[in-house]
């Protein structure tokens, strides 16, 4: 669970800078008060509005990186603002295995994006000294 505490004020402040999520997939579901926004492939950032009875379900960069870079990872961060205090409920799925681009995903069109590495090993380079210089981790660490 995470609380973002309301700056009672109708200027967004940043509750959670711009990040992409380490693991496969991240399912969110937040109580009514808006924040989410993620980062379209052209720069854009874009308010995540679900309705009262959807889930946000994100992909990290675990699944796009077994996928080739086929999924898109994307940026987002949480901005809040007004007089709610924010609350979201997370589940992250995380594989603690080996992960190898699958021989179907690769072809002339598609040439091999990452090395096969351990997301275990991912997960730690985000978390260095060395991870938090690179803006695109997963191709920092095994990008071809
Ligand atoms: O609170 C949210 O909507 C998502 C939080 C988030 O991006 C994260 O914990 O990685
Ligand atoms: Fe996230």
């Amino acid at each position: 669970m995470s609380e973002y505490r309301a700056p009672n004020s109708d200027e967004k402040v940043t509750g959670y800078i711009a990040h992409q999520d380490t693991n496969w997939l991240s399912i969110v579901c937040q109580n009514e008060v808006n924040g989410n926004e993620m980062q379209t492939r052209d720069g854009e950032w874009v308010l995540v509005e679900p309705s009262p009875t959807s889930l946000i379900v994100n992909v990290g960069n675990a699944l796009r990186a077994w996928t080739n870079d086929r999924l898109h990872a994307p940026f987002h961060r949480i901005m809040v603002s007004g007089h709610a205090t924010r609350y979201t409920c997370m589940l992250f799925s995380s594989p603690n295995f080996m992960i190898q681009v699958p021989n179907e995903l690769v072809d002339e069109c598609h040439p091999p994006r990452f090395k096969t590495h351990d997301n275990d090993d991912f997960i730690r380079f985000c978390v260095s000294e060395e991870g938090a210089r690179h803006e695109d981790k997963l191709k920092a660490f095994c990008g071809l």
